[in-house]
């Protein structure tokens, strides 16, 4: 049974029509990276498929389960992480009070082993939220997601507003989850990056998908990339 299954999207805002009949999957143990420009509906097609932005049409499969109407809860409880967009920590509250607050499931990731694994969270374990660098915020809101001890796990550009050298940190951590049998659905904007630790790619552009296939081939292409959407070079964040 996929974790992720998606098919026939159409999901308006108000009167805006951003998804049209978008599809995917995320097969057991894969990492899927969702590229676009931005504006393109990567979030959009995120807040669908948890129940933030319900679809008007279509429908979302978790792990064989008809999920599209359910509410972003009942989504978590299926054992779906969910890394939103600016991190959206709690800025008033400390690093440990920010990971006592998430539902959890029982499993493997508890705050201690949090705090194993990212050490600076453990040093900074007293910081107000506000306190914390982006690096540091960015894995405090992956921490949080890991304490539902998620089977699937969407996050969404993890690598936005981060130094070269903390987002590679940050991208070791998304492959060490996958080597815990975690499944990844990863929206990003640094094609490269995306491209470097995904299995699958999908492009959207303009709320449809415009590219399915495998990741390497799509990297070893970035003209292909480029033109498929309709993106001038810098408009790409290649670093
Ligand atoms: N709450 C909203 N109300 C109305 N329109 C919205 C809303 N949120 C997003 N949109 C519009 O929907 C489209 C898709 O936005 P979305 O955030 O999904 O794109 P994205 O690919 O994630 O881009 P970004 O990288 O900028 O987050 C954009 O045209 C955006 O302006």
């Amino acid at each position: 049974m996929n974790p992720l299954s998606v098919r026939g999207l159409q999901t308006f805002y108000g009167k805006s029509h951003i998804l049209h009949n978008v599809g995917l999957e995320v097969h057991e143990g894969e990492i899927v990276v969702l590229l676009g420009r931005n504006g393109a509906g990567k979030t959009t097609t995120l807040r669908s498929i948890i129940g933030l932005t319900p679809p008007r049409e279509g429908n979302v499969s978790l792990f064989g389960v008809d999920a599209t109407r359910m509410s972003p809860y009942q989504v978590a409880a299926l054992g779906v992480g969910y890394v939103p967009e600016g991190r959206k920590i709690f800025a008033n509250l400390t690093v440990e009070d920010n990971l006592r607050v998430p539902v959890t499931r029982p499993g493997p990731w508890t705050i201690d082993r949090v705090f194993q694994t990212f050490p600076r969270l453990a040093e900074r374990r007293g910081n107000r939220g506000r306190q914390l660098s982006g690096g540091e915020q960015e894995m405090l809101s992956i921490a949080r997601a890991l304490l539902l001890n998620p089977k699937l796990l969407l996050l969404d550009e993890p690598s936005q507003g981060l130094a070269p050298l903390i987002v590679k940190e940050v991208f070791q951590i998304i492959q060490t989850m996958r080597q815990e049998g975690i499944s990844v659905l990863l929206v990003e904007q640094n094609v490269r990056i995306g491209l470097t630790v995904a299995d699958r790619a999908y492009v959207l552009d303009d709320g449809a998908i415009i590219y399915s296939g495998s990741a390497s081939e799509l990297a070893n292409d970035e003209e292909r990339v480029r033109s498929m959407a309709g993106a001038s070079a810098n408009e790409w964040a290649m670093s």
